[in-house]
């Protein structure tokens, strides 16, 4: 039975989703690095939210772990390469706070526009400071937003509904979408030129980080209130404060910080901002939703393989994952039979699906046909970490998707291409849900891959196959299995043999020696 662990304070609801799932699951919130790293490796699946970090020492220590699942949309406090390398999938719940944060969002606006916290605070001081508190109105007024996909959506709409023109930055944002959301799409310098209020809400990446800095801020409309309810470091918090203080920014709510939990920072204190410890996706709403999504996609993963909402490998439905299962081994099996046979750099690697498995999935079986390949030099890869090992590698993957036009209803090919030669294999998978290979090398033959595999390529003469026969007799080697393919008669033969145990150098080497043997080989799957 998998086990999960939750470390960070989520809705009793997942904890009921994995135990009706028959999940074994312990809630340990508040550990420290060390105690998480003490604890990790007992666990299949780590539930989160952004307390715990998941670091490559946690991920080094996590020897079971298959999952980690995010109970929102930020996975800034998992180190997804180190989690990627391992092979353990990271997935978040996307859209499940969205509405909560936007509406944080606006109530940060409306926080700044009426210095509301400000005002709550002196009245109950008992100092009735009517005069002092003097707001703005934002009908008619500019938002300006920063990234607007899934929460600066909602923010645009609800802007829209408050009666303000909204124009927004986003490099990825279509011109249909804007017209959809009724927002007008600009360029950064022209939002930072006409917006009243500006609100950002993109992910922190090498081209958000530190966007509004003193150089930004200074393009800035006098005046101009900020609201950042996304990640802390999109600001440059002394920068803001020099803004501030030099009276250019009217004020700033900020609901994320550079550095969290915030227990001091350089903005505390000044009247101008207004400050929430990361609550924007704090309602009961966002996480019961976090929560039970985050437990029935961790569940889909550990027990049937469905993968959802991944960051690092795409998604596979619970309905695919059955059928892609086969084709999933077929494709690894081409892999490694090609990896075992190739002992130079690997330039190229093609995969042909054609047939019905052309309308699968393929990014998976590519992934999986990739963990195949490159396994015998590496013995830590999966197929969350292959597809990025080969690109590290430089090694260039393309997929040739056709319909059905071979004798086989459907077949997966592999290609791969070194400096030296170029070696393909190709299988399908029979109604029997068991793959086989069909083709080795343009040599047609039907044969399924058994544990111990000895392959041989020679001439197509008379008394090879005795000679080879009494050679594995006379060494006990028993034969399970016997698959011979020739090109034609006399031409090129492949034999395909499956062994009941290893094949010694030794036996290798007295194959080798047979006159018209071109290659001999023991291959283990
Ligand atoms: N405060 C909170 O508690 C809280 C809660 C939920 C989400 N968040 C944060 O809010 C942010 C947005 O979340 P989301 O669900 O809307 O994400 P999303 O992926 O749906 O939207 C992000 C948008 O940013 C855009 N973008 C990417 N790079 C950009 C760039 N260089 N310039 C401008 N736009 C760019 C993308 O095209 C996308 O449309 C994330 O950082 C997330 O972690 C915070
Ligand atoms: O879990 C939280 O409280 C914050 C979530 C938020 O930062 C997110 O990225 O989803």
């Amino acid at each position: 039975m998998p086990k999960v662990l939750i470390s960070d304070k989520l809705s009793p609801a997942a904890v009921q989703i994995f135990k009706d799932r028959g999940i074994e699951v312990d809630v340990k919130t508040g550990l420290d690095k060390d105690e998480l790293i003490k604890i990790i490796g007992d666990y299949d699946g780590l539930a989160i939210r952004s307390n715990t970090k998941v670091t490559p020492a946690v991920i080094e220590a996590a020897k079971n772990l298959k999952v980690v699942g995010r109970a929102g949309i930020g996975v800034d406090n998992v180190d997804l390469p180190a989690a990627t390398a391992k092979g353990i999938i990271v997935m978040n719940t996307p859209f499940g706070n969205s509405i909560t944060t936007a509406e944080h969002a606006i109530a940060m606006m409306f926080a700044l526009a009426r210095d509301i916290p400000q005002a709550n605070a002196s009245t109950h001081a008992g100092k009735w400071e009517k005069s002092k508190f003097m707001g703005v109105e934002v009908t008619a007024k500019t938002l300006g937003i920063i990234g607007c996909g899934n929460i600066g959506s909602i923010v645009a709409e609800r802007g829209i509904g408050l009666k303000m023109k909204v124009i927004a930055f986003d490099p990825f944002l279509t011109a249909e979408r804007a017209a959809d959301l009724g927002v007008e799409k600009v360029e950064l310098d022209e939002l930072l030129k006409r917006a009243d209020f500006i609100t950002l809400h993109t992910p922190m990446t090498p081209q958000t980080k530190n966007v509004l800095n003193a150089a930004n801020l200074a393009k800035t409309k006098k005046g101009v209130r900020i609201i950042n309810c996304a990640r802390g470091g999109l600001i440059v918090e002394a920068d803001l404060k020099a803004a501030i203080e030099s009276g250019h920014v009217a004020g700033a709510a900020l609901d994320v910080f550079e550095e969290e939990p915030a227990k001091t920072n350089i903005l505390f204190g000044m009247e101008q901002i207004v400050a929430t410890p990361h609550l924007g996706a704090s309602t009961n709403e966002a996480q019961e939703n976090v929560a039970l999504q985050v437990a029935e996609q961790m569940s889909d993963y550990l027990l049937d393989g469905a993968i959802t909402n991944s960051v690092n490998v795409p998604s596979i439905s619970a309905e695919e994952a059955p059928k892609l299962t086969p084709f999933a081994e077929l494709a690894q099996q081409l892999g490694s039979f090609a990896g075992q046979l190739t002992e130079e750099g690997i330039k190229e690697v093609t995969l042909e699906y054609e047939g019905d498995v052309a309308e699968m999935n393929t990014r998976v079986l590519t992934n999986a046909a990739l963990t195949g390949l490159l396994k015998p030099q590496l013995e830590d890869v999966n197929t969350v970490s292959a597809p990025v090992i080969a690109k590290e590698r430089g090694i260039q993957v393309s997929e040739v998707k056709r319909e059905q036009r071979g004798a086989y209803e459907t077949y997966i090919r592999l290609t791969v291409k070194t400096a030296e030669r170029e070696r393909s294999v190709a299988g399908t998978v029979f109604s029997d849900g068991k793959p086989r290979l069909i083709q080795i090398k343009g040599v047609n033959m039907e044969a399924a891959l058994g544990h111990h595999m000895l392959y041989v390529t020679n001439q197509d003469k008379p008394g090879f196959i005795g000679a080879l026969g009494s050679i594995l007799g006379k060494a006990s080697i028993n034969i399970a299995n016997f698959n011979l393919g020739r090109e034609a008669a006399g031409g090129d033969a492949i034999c395909l043999i499956e062994v009941d145990g290893d094949v010694p150098e030794a036996v290798l080497k007295e194959i080798q020696a047979l006159p018209h043997v071109v290659q001999a080989k023991a291959l283990t799957f």
